[in-house]
């Protein structure tokens, strides 16, 4: 089985390209942020925990009890302790939710599973067992445009402290073996998602079951962690390919 993380910025298009690989291609499609949505909700331990601790947000919570994510958001990306502190109690939960449906997909043969994670090289160890990273990204004046029309509510202020409590796009494009440029209309995207599924991501489910053999499939992830320890920067002229992205369209 194949792992692939997707990343990218706030609002680069992880979602766009992710969308796109499950209509066109039908593959198993794993999002974080849906994950951290469902570990938060009402009852859940993480849930708890943030309740008594923001408490003292006005708005914390919605009638129906759930959290007012908006004004969560507001308070935790203007402060990095307050973020870290949250990231502490929904980041164990998300991760081992993850490592579910990874193991889940192995036992039922997925030839491919992609992890769409907007903070894949933050968290240490997915990174590590992808067989490859790929980076969507866009210049932040297009980023911040995008941002703001997606989610009106937010002020330009709001969406500059999300933007810079990321990893720059700098680094990503770093760690990451593919980078795609997301600054032209989707069509454009569509175009290199599907030249890469042409030449990288087109496996054969005689492979698959080959690999599935848990002695062979042990050792391959082991290969892959080992050899994305031993490289952790893909790319010989980053700062190129951040110069054509940044480049304003
Ligand atoms: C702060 C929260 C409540 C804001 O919720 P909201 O619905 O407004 O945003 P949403 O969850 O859709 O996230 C949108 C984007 O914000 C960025 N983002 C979210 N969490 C973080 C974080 N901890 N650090 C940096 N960027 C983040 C990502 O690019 C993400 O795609 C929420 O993002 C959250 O609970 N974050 C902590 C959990 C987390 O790290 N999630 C990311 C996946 S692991
Ligand atoms: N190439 C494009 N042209 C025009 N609009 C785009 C393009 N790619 C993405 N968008 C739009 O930009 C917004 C952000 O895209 P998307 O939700 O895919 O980003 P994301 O990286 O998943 O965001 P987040 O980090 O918040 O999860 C969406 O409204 C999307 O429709």
């Amino acid at each position: 089985m194949l792992i692939i993380g997707l990343t990218g910025s706030i609002a680069s298009g992880k979602s766009t390209a992710s969308l796109y690989f499950k209509e066109k291609y039908n593959f198993t499609i794993v999002d974080a942020d849906l994950i951290a949505r469902e570990v938060v909700q009402p009852g859940r331990f993480a849930y708890r925990l943030i309740v008594s601790h923001f408490k003292y947000i006005p708005d914390l919570l919605l009638e129906n009890g759930e959290l007012n994510r908006p004004e969560l958001g507001k308070v935790v990306f203007k402060d990095r302790r307050e973020l870290r502190y949250l990231n502490l109690v929904t980041h164990p939960f998300v991760y081992l939710e993850i490592l579910k449906k990874i193991f889940l997909s192995f036992i039922t043969f997925k030839q491919l599973i992609i992890l769409d994670v907007p903070l894949l090289f933050e968290s240490g160890f997915l990174r590590f067992i992808c067989n490859y990273s790929i980076s969507i990204l866009c210049s932040p004046k297009i980023q911040k445009e995008r941002l703001l029309k997606r989610n009106p509510h937010l002020s330009e202020a709001d969406a500059d402290n999300r933007i810079n409590n990321q990893l720059s796009n700098l680094e990503k494009i770093k760690r990451s073996d593919f980078v795609f440029d997301n600054n032209k209309g989707k069509e454009y995207l569509y175009q290199k998602l599907d030249d890469l599924a042409k030449s990288k991501l087109n496996i054969n489910f005689l492979v698959t079951v080959f690999e599935s053999s848990p002695p062979i499939a042990l050792s391959y992830l082991l290969l892959t962690i080992t050899k994305n320890y031993l490289i952790p920067i893909k790319q010989k002229n980053p700062e190129k390919i951040l110069e054509s992205i940044n480049i304003d369209q």
